[in-house]
Parts: C-alpha cells; sequence; structure tokens
C-alpha cells in the first residue's frame, strides 16, 4: 500500500524524531536517498549524460527553505562523484548555508547565469519548494522552471514538484513537472491526487525514519498488486452461483444498447455467481453474452440480487432509479442515474445499505452545482465533499481516480493505474459493471470501487501493451489477465 500524510503530520513526525537525533541527520538522510537516485538515473543514460555519474552536468535549483537545503547536499555528493554542480539560487541572500558551503567545498559553483547553465544540463533537481510552499511557483521561479523542463535534461523534483499544493494536490499556477520525484518519510496527498499527481512523474520514497512515528492511518492511500489480491473474492468448496452474489444491472436503452454489454461485460469479469441484465437492451446483451440472465423489468420483477448497477445508457426513462435505491442491497448509480440524483438528493435518505457513486468531473460537477473546471481544479476535495454531502462512497473518475468514504476520518483511495488509452467511449461502463460485481461479492463499497479502478486500469495498461488504442470492450476482455497478474504477483 502506498500512503500520503498530510504537511502537518509530517511535520510532527520529523520533529519527534528530530529530538533524539544529532541535528542535521534528516537532511543528511533525504539528501543521501536523493543523491542515489539521481546517480541510478544518470548511470541509465537518462538525461543524456553519457551513463555516468562522473563528468555529468547537473544544475541544483534551491528555494530559500530546507527543500533547497536537500538539493544543495545532494549536489555536493554528486560533485564529489565527479559530477559538475551548478546551482542556480531562487534567493541568493537565504539559500541554506550549510547546504551551499557543503557544495562548494565539493568543488560545485554557483550559476553565473541559470539559462547558460540549464542549456548543458544533463539533471535538475528542484529543490525551489517543498512541504513549506503555496500559490505556484513565483514569477521569478517560472522562467527558471520552464527552461529546465524545456532542456534536454531529466528532471528531478525534491521531496514533491515545486508549484504544487502539498496537502490539496492543487496547482494554483505554474509549477514544474518532474520525471522522477524523490519523497522523503511518506508522500505526500498532492503525489496521489490530480492534478498535482501529474506532475510527479514516477514516485521513488526515501526512508528517513519517520515509520514507527507516523500515525498508521494515512490521509490517503494507494492500492497496489498485493493489497487488490488480498481483496478480491474467490470461490470457495462450498460455494454455488447465488452464494458467489448476483449483480443486477440496470443500463442501456433503445438508443445507447452498448452500455448495457459493456457494463454486463464489466460485471461478468468481477467474480459475481450471475449477472442479471434488466432493461430495454436485452437482445444485444445475450446476443453478446448467453450467460447472462435477462428480463425486460422493472427491477422488482427480475428477481434477486445481491447488489445493483444503475444508470449507463439508460437515456431519460429514470424510473428505475428510485425504484433500485429503495432496495435494502448495495447498489452502485452511474453516468444517467447519477444525472437523476442531483436533481432528486433525497432518493440517498432512507439508505441504509451501502451506495457507491461514479461520477466522472461533470457529472460530480452537476452533483456539486459547480464546473467541471472546478472539479478537476480540485479533485480531492470535489470526491470528500460529494462522499459527505451524499452520504455515500464515491468514485470520482478521471486520469487519477479517488474513492472516498463518508467518514472524513477514512483515508481516500487514490488509484494511479490508469493510463490516458482509457479515455474511450464506454470504459465508465465497464468499469461500472466490474465494481458492481465486486460488490456483490460482498466487498465494500470503497474496497469494490479501488479493486475495481485498479483492475480496469491495469487491463487497459494490458491491452494497450502494444501502443495501439483500445476499445472498451477490449478492457473488459483483458479483466481477466489484469485478475491473473494481481494473484500471481499478490499470491492468493
Ligand atoms: N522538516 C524536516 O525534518 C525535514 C524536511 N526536509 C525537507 O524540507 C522541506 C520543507 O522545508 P521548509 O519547511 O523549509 O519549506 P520549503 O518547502 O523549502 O519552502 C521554504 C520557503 O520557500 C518560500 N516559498 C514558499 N512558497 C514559494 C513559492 N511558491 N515560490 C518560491 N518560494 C516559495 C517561502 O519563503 P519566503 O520567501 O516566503 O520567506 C518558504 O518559507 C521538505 O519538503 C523536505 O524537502 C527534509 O530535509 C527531511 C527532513
Ligand atoms: N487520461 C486518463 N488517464 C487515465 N484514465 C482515464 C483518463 N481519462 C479517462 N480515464 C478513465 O476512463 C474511464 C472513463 O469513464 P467515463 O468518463 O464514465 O466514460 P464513458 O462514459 O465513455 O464510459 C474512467 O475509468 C476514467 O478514470
Ligand atoms: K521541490
Amino acid at each position: 500500500m502506498r500512503t500520503a500524510h498530510t504537511v502537518d503530520t509530517v511535520r510532527r513526525a520529523e520533529a519527534e524524531l528530530m529530538a533524539r537525533l544529532p541535528e542535521g541527520t534528516l537532511m543528511q538522510r533525504a539528501a543521501a536517498g536523493l543523491t542515489a537516485a539521481c546517480a541510478e538515473l544518470l548511470r541509465s543514460g537518462s538525461g543524456s549524460g553519457g551513463g555516468r555519474v562522473y563528468g555529468s552536468r547537473v544544475v541544483v535549483l534551491a528555494g530559500s527553505g530546507d527543500n533547497g537545503g536537500d538539493a544543495l547536499y545532494a549536489g555536493a555528493r554528486l560533485a564529489r562523484r565527479g559530477a559538475g554542480v551548478t546551482a542556480v539560487l531562487l534567493a541568493a541572500d537565504r539559500a541554506h548555508p550549510g547546504g551551499l558551503a557543503a557544495l562548494r567545498a565539493a568543488g560545485g559553483r554557483v550559476a553565473d547565469d541559470p539559462f547558460d547553465a540549464l542549456d548543458t544540463a544533463d539533471l535538475v533537481l528542484d529543490g525551489i519548494t517543498g512541504i513549506g510552499g503555496h500559490g505556484g511557483l513565483r514569477p521569478d521561479a517560472v522562467p527558471i522552471a520552464r527552461a529546465a523542463r524545456g532542456s534536454r535534461a531529466v528532471v528531478v523534483a525534491v521531496d514533491l514538484p515545486s508549484g504544487i499544493e502539498a496537502d490539496s494536490g492543487e496547482v494554483p499556477g505554474e509549477a514544474l513537472r518532474a520525471d522522477l520525484t524523490v519523497v522523503f518519510g511518506t508522500e505526500k496527498p498532492g503525489l496521489l491526487a490530480g492534478p498535482a499527481r501529474e506532475y510527479a512523474g514516477t514516485v521513488r520514497l526515501v526512508d528517513i525514519g519517520l515509520g514507527g512515528i507516523l500515525p498508521s492511518v494515512p490521509a490517503l492511500e494507494a492500492l497496489q498488486h498485493l493489497d487488490v489480491a488480498q481483496l478480491l473474492p474467490e470461490p470457495g468448496a462450498a460455494s454455488d452461483k447465488y452464494r458467489r452474489g448476483v449483480v443486477g444491472i440496470v443500463a442501456g436503452s433503445a438508443r445507447y444498447p452498448g452500455a448495457a454489454v459493456l457494463a454486463v461485460a464489466g460485471a461478468l469479469r468481477g467474480g459475481a455467481g450471475a449477472v442479471r441484465y434488466v432493461g430495454h437492451a436485452t437482445d444485444a446483451v445475450i446476443a453478446r453474452f448467453p450467460e447472462a440472465l435477462v428480463h425486460a423489468g422493472p427491477p422488482g420483477k427480475a428477481g434477486r440480487v445481491q447488489s445493483w448497477i444503475v444508470g449507463p445508457g439508460l437515456g431519460d426513462d429514470l424510473d428505475a432509479v428510485a425504484e433500485v435505491l429503495a432496495a435494502p442491497v448495495p447498489v452502485l448509480v452511474d453516468a444517467d442515474g447519477l444525472r437523476r440524483l442531483a436533481a432528486e438528493p433525497a432518493l440517498l435518505r432512507d439508505r441504509a445499505a451501502p451506495t457507491l457513486l461514479t461520477p466522472h468531473a461533470g457529472e460530480a460537477a452537476a452533483l456539486l452545482d459547480t464546473t467541471r473546471e472546478e472539479v478537476e481544479a480540485a479533485q480531492l476535495a470535489a470526491v470528500r465533499e460529494l462522499a459527505t454531502r451524499y452520504g455515500a462512497t464515491t468514485l470520482l473518475k478521471g486520469a487519477t481516480t479517488l474513492v472516498a468514504d463518508p467518514d472524513p476520518r477514512t483515508p481516500v483511495r487514490s488509484n494511479t493505474m490508469g493510463t490516458p488509452w482509457l479515455a474511450t467511449a464506454g470504459s465508465g461502463d465497464v468499469l461500472a459493471g466490474l465494481a458492481g460485481s465486486l460488490l456483490a461479492g460482498g466487498l465494500s463499497a470503497r474496497d469494490a470501487g479501488s479493486a475495481a479502478a485498479y483492475l480496469h486500469g491495469l487491463a487497459a495498461r494490458r491491452a494497450a501493451a502494444d501502443g495501439v488504442p483500445v476499445t472498451s470492450y477490449e478492457v473488459a476482455d483483458a479483466l481477466g489477465r489484469a485478475w491473473r497478474d494481481v494473484r500471481e504477483t499478490g499470491g492468493s
């Protein structure tokens, strides 16, 4: 499990640890981890450095705080290994004194012209701001950050990409996009939530000894293979199709029969014992999936289920939404079902069984009575607000998918397993089917949503492995492979 803690929590834990250690120890641990990561990158040939630390050209962008200190000490270590290291000081009179002295003692120098230095750099260390930065890059840092990004150098962010908000994942102004972020002690929420997450590149965690001090419940977490493997249901010797769970799907319409087919496709790969389709697309569903049980409706007449999915491709025939939400089983509401809910939130008022809402940014905006742009700029705040306002677990789809429970103390789950290939019509229907199927298998709404988002992203990656566009149907088809992948790596 990847975990992220807020800035306040990190600062408290660091203070507690620092009180037990000689001064400067944590910064040296951070700098040592940073140096190792940079050396590895340079040796791998990234940034056209010729595959060695010795002789490579490194530029350290150093702001006025400890983030700059980390970067300067790492620069000093790289200089001792033979790199040519130049520092660009964003606030020359307030640069970290110890870090700057160490760099100079190791043969590093301060740049006369930052742009000349960046022009020939192989690697740029971004130490402008860390967890103390707010409000985006300041005007004097903007041209330097742009030159760094525009150069051929590989960019390594120290703790987090400068310009992002560590706690909210918002990017209020300009920020410096990194190829690698070396984060200290624990991840920060902004590394797991969009839009900031998309600035971080690959994230590498350096242990600085905070492990036993940080609270065990993080602010955010992200599942990995092993975690997903442990969540997935597995039939036992005593299982029959009803015990494995029956998922009911109210989706599709004469106008959008494909949404029904795709939701059923996802649900059939989610481990439920049976998939019961209810609606106007029975012919299309049965033609593709003879194993589905079909019924023209209404849902109450279709037979028992352990969970319902309602919404994909329903069009304007939305009476079934209220009917399904009145059932005492877990319900996943997607697409047109969410439109109905935005118009009548009271439909959720008397629900005792779990509810999972799966909006994309546009649907989330309608539910929150705001704009898509505002949701996209503050995804973490939006998903939390949706979950508390509607009293329902909410999965907010996007390049990063977030899942929040109504109880604000429960860590938000982030899924970074997606791929832009998923931005294709109908892939959300497959996700809804898969998540609803996991709900029928007995997973909580949070586990079902986050495990489904993970498998869905992994399936798309597998299906697009050759770099070719994938269709939503192919994503559904690759779910079996994704399931096998996590089981093989995670054990079962
Ligand atoms: N604590 C620990 O034990 C450890 C901490 N570690 C490291 O310390 C980092 C946190 O250091 P920090 O607290 O000094 O804050 P930091 O992010 O460097 O910013 C400092 C100053 O920058 C300025 N500034 C603000 N916004 C700005 C902007 N938009 N653009 C430009 N400048 C801006 C503002 O100063 P101002 O100019 O307003 O006076 C602010 O005070 C942390 O991320 C990690 O790398 C590690 O060594 C491990 C041990
Ligand atoms: N850039 C992206 N990177 C990763 N995943 C993405 C990206 N864009 C969209 N997705 C994923 O693709 C799916 C799209 O779902 P949705 O918006 O409901 O589409 P549709 O309604 O066409 O099915 C979601 O799972 C979303 O998280
Ligand atoms: K930084």
